[in-house]
């Protein structure tokens, strides 16, 4: 697969392909049902496949300040995007002086004259250009002025029409289960790990990792969680070693902690060093809601019932 930053790394010889257009945050199923259109559509016509999308999120440059919880880095969202079989994914800087083109301007400069695009595939309410002027219909008339094929995917609905707003929400009260669910696997958590305050370890028998993920990661509510921490640090002894995992989100209300933390214990593990390591955590199942003990013995007591927990819904080793 192929991975273009900007236009220009479109190479000039290009010939026809089929193009797929969306911010894809979460490569939702949604998402990876219009994609899976693209790539048969593309096979049909004999032509690659292309994604593009865009960094940062619309939003954000559109209306500075309401920038969404981000489900996926720019790079899982390619690595994921990747995974479902197109041949180049093009990442545009999203910018103001980009989001004033009209939808002829953005058709003809994008699609037509870099990309030469044969067929276009979007979602069923995909709107785009200047004020959002254009939709599938725009499109279908810009298809045929340009000479191509447009079509509108209709949604995948769960019972709920599957958006990344519907995984924001799910997450956001703490339903890992249903947003697992929606995007087609557990919703991840990235970061480096870092140093704490050293009492998972030395006070309580857990040492728990702890994970600083970029500004704006969507972090599941507060509570307890199972699910997996994995190593993609490379090189590391511990590249691509994953582990069944107990993982805590809160302010640790029991210390009277005031910084929100995502912390993951690899379940009977306590040799490892993963300090400035690139780690993954990925939800499985919410255990419960984070407590304040009166005690450390009695979060302790805690600990073990929800490692118990974690080890059984993980299948994790004894
Ligand atoms: C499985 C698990 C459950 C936890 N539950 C709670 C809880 O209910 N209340 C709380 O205050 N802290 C809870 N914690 C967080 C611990 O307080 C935290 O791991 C500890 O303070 C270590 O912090 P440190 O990494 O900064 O040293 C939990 C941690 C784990 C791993
Ligand atoms: N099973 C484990 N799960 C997670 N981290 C572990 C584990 N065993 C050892 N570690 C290491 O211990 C560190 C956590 O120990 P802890 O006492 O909680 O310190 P801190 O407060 O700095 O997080 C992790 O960052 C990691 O380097």
């Amino acid at each position: 697969m192929q991975g273009w930053h900007g236009l220009d790394d479109v190479p000039g010889d290009w010939g026809r392909s089929v193009v797929t257009i969306g911010v894809f945050d979460g490569v939702h199923r949604g998402h990876q049902r219009m994609v899976e259109r693209a790539v048969s559509m593309a096979h049909r016509l004999g032509v690659p496949s292309v994604v593009i999308t865009f960094d940062p999120h619309p939003d954000e440059v559109v209306r500075p300040g309401t920038h969404p919880p981000r489900l996926t880095t720019a790079r899982h969202r390619t690595e994921l995007l990747g995974a479902l079989g197109v041949d180049a994914v093009c990442v545009l800087p999203f910018t103001l002086e980009f989001s004033h083109m009209t939808p002829d301007e953005f058709v003809q400069a994008v699609l037509v004259d870099r990309l030469h695009a044969a067929g276009v595939v979007v979602g069923e309410n995909f709107r785009f250009g200047h004020k959002a002027a254009g939709n599938v219909e725009t499109l279908r008339e810009l298809g045929e002025k340009y000479d191509f094929v447009a079509e509108g995917v209709p949604l995948v609905s769960n019972g709920e029409a599957i958006s990344s707003s519907l995984v924001r929400e799910l997450l956001g009260s703490g339903d890992v289960a249903g947003a697992a669910e929606a995007l087609g696997r557990p919703h991840r958590v990235e970061g480096v790990v870092v140093r704490g305050h050293q009492r998972g370890r030395a006070l309580l028998g857990y040492p728990t990792a702890n994970v600083e993920s970029p500004t704006f990661s969507a972090i599941p509510a507060d509570g307890v969680y199972a699910g997996w921490l994995e190593c993609t640090q490379s090189p590391s002894p511990y590249e691509g070693e994953r582990w069944p995992a107990a993982i805590s989100i809160g302010t640790n209300p029991t210390f009277a902690g005031v910084e929100r933390t995502v912390e993951a214990y690899a379940l009977d593990r306590d040799d490892l060093d993963l300090y400035g390591v690139h780690v993954v955590v990925d939800f499985s199942v919410r255990l419960r809601d984070t407590v304040k003990f009166d005690s450390i013995d009695a979060l302790i007591e805690q600990m073990h019932r929800d490692v118990a927990e974690a080890r059984r819904l993980t299948g994790g080793s004894a």
